[in-house]
């Protein structure tokens, strides 16, 4: 996959061919809202077709709605003169959106009070996204604060191991067939996904597996999307900086399991202590019936609901036998009624086996029978395909790994995946946190950092606008916290910047039982500083400070 052809557009301008253009009078209806002619007469307005509809002026195609939506910096309606300039018909906005435009608008506007929350609805029905009579994608979405990237790969793997022709939409890339579109969000817009849905569905798609983020289900991304399963993977500290408490993250992430966004759900529990995974499970069960939800437990099993009530039974599928495979795992599901599935993946660490039955539950749970499922599995390894820039493996001595891993959690997980066996090396991390960004988990990260390696190489990652020194800083102070505690198993913090530096040092102070992994950019190809885009590959760099050090250029210890 790594080397299919890029299309070069940006998602946001792709529009498919078959629409249902909509008359503005219809459109008001269909969201409610009142129309105003502007300058254009009363009856003629109300006649007008939309054939498309984009929230950014600079993706309008004529013909298009102009979504003009309140945002952080701007209101959209200051732009509503260049979406026309580009062919925009006319603008769907809110009451303020209405007075920045004024009586006068040149453009017909239809003003509701939240037009947000109507995008999808006109998307599905313009683009017909979702059509009822069968012909749609297989949908599968993925959400959960960690995992869903790598398992939304792993659906889209077995789906074509089983012959479907598979879009994936998620953090890396948009994926249609072997045609690759650059993804600038985990999940985009809501008319951007209805528009791909679509697309998708026109050139011969049969399933499609997407990444639904928080933000995409608060900022209403997938409204009007509705999926065959959708799948969880866990909830862990993120995000806090716009969901304020864990209680409403999880809240927006539960909006998901309801009958109007999925059929079927498939949920992960880590153990009978995963408090999050255990409430997920109770609310998808609750929500829509315990039949259309299957519960794995990775350990333990419990997972009743505590007061009783009619949603009473513990997970549906366990895991058995895990022993190690290479690097990954292979494994056992086994369910309640005795059915079970043998599978295995490439991937290392135990959140890898999470992800790897996650993505089998949900292709499951779409209907496939369990003896074909199993013939696919064991005929074509799907779950060892490559996830760019997730646990991914650079060099075998020292094993040197790059890895997305950017919370506290992910952290502890991919350091514990990457430790060596029976205490015979050392882990090398380097890492550094995010800027304008929850920076309620630096400190967490460092104290992680310090607890699960044994050098913690200190260095930046996205600063974006704020002062890198200032960041490492924040995150130093929860390693050397934990060191002075008395509790820590590193015995080094080192702060070194740039970031390709301290991958150079990282490789240098390792030997060849060691561990490196270079954790939280994953597959990202630049880094921002103050506004400006640097080229930083994780892996390129990692690569050639290994080759160098393998060519003699540097003393080995
Ligand atoms: C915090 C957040 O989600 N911000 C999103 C928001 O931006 P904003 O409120 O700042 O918008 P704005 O710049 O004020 O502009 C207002 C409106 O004017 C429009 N506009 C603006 C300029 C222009 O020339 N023409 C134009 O039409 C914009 O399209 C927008 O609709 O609306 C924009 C347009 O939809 C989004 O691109 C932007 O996502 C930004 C890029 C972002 O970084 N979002 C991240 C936090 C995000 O959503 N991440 C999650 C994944 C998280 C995870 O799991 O790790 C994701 O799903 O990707
Ligand atoms: N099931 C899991 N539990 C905990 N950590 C995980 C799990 N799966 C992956 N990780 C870790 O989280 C990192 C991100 O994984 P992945 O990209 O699959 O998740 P994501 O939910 O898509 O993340 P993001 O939304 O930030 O892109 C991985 O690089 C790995 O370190």
């Amino acid at each position: 996959m790594e080397n299919s052809p890029e299309i070069t557009t940006d998602a946001a301008l792709l529009r498919p061919e078959g629409v249902s253009s909509l008359a503005l009078g219809q459109l008001a209806s269909l969201t409610g809202g009142q129309l105003l002619p502007g300058l254009q007469g009363t009856g003629d307005a109300a006649e007008l077709r939309v054939s498309g509809v984009s929230i950014d002026s600079r993706a309008i195609r004529p013909g298009d709605l102009y979504a003009a939506l309140p945002g952080a910096r701007f209101h959209g309606a200051d732009f509503a003169d260049g979406a026309r300039k580009a062919g925009a018909v006319a603008v769907l906005t809110d009451p303020d959106g209405a007075r920045i435009l004024g009586e006068q608008a040149a453009l017909p506007v239809i003003v509701v009070e939240d037009p947000r929350a109507q995008l999808g609805a006109v998307a599905r029905t313009v683009y017909g996204s979702q059509p009822q009579d069968g012909t749609g994608l297989g949908l599968f979405g993925v959400t959960g604060t960690n995992g869903k990237t790598t398992t939304t790969y792993f659906v889209n793997s077995i789906l074509r191991a089983l012959g479907e022709t598979t879009g994936l939409i998620g953090t890396i890339e948009i994926l249609a067939d072997d045609q690759k579109i650059p993804s600038k969000l985990t999940t985009p817009e809501a008319s951007t996904v209805h528009a791909l849905l679509a697309v998708m569905r026109e050139s011969g798609m049969t399933a499609a597996s997407m990444e639904v983020s928080s933000h995409a289900i608060e900022f209403d991304r997938v409204a009007g999307v509705r999926y065959d399963v959708a799948g969880f993977t866990n909830l862990t500290q993120d995000h806090l900086d716009l969901h304020g408490t864990m209680q409403a993250y999880f809240d927006v992430k539960a909006r998901l399991f309801t009958p109007e966004r999925t059929g079927r759900a498939v949920v992960v529990v880590a153990d009978d202590d995963d408090e999050w995974g255990i409430a997920m499970a109770r609310h998808a069960r609750a929500q829509l019936g315990a039949d259309n939800v299957d519960v794995f437990a990775m350990r333990g099993g419990v997972v009743a609901d505590r007061e009783g009530g009619p949603q009473r039974r513990g997970a549906d599928w366990t895991l058995h036998s895990m022993t190690r495979r290479g690097i990954g795992h292979a494994f056992e599901l086994v369910h309640r009624d005795g059915r079970s599935l043998r599978v295995s993946t490439g991937l290392p660490g135990e959140f890898n086996v999470a992800n790897a039955a996650l993505a089998t539950l949900m292709v499951l749970a779409s209907g496939v029978e369990l003896d074909l499922l199993q013939r696919v599995l064991d005929e074509h390894d799907p779950l060892t395909t490559d996830v760019p820039g997730r646990m991914q493996l650079i060099g075998t001595e020292p094993t040197a790994v790059v890895d997305f891993a950017h919370n506290p959690d992910a952290l502890a997980r991919a350091l514990a995946a990457v430790d060596p066996p029976e205490g015979n090396g050392r882990v090398i991390l380097v890492f550094g946190a995010t800027g304008d960004r929850d920076k309620t988990k630096r400190p967490l990260m460092g104290e992680i950092a310090a607890r699960e390696a044994d050098v913690v190489i200190i260095s930046d990652d996205d600063p974006h606008g704020e002062d890198p020194a200032a960041i490492r800083a924040e995150v130093a102070a929860g390693a050397h916290a934990l060191i002075e505690s008395g509790r820590a198993r590193a015995a080094e913090v080192h702060e070194i910047s740039p970031r390709a530096v301290a991958i150079r040092s990282a490789v240098r102070m390792a030997g060849r039982g060691d561990s490196v992994i270079v954790a939280g950019r994953g597959h990202e190809t630049v880094q921002e500083i103050a506004g400006v885009d640097h080229p930083l590959d994780d892996r390129a760099e990692l690569r050639a400070a290994l080759e160098d050090m393998q060519e003699g250029r540097w003393e080995h210890q």
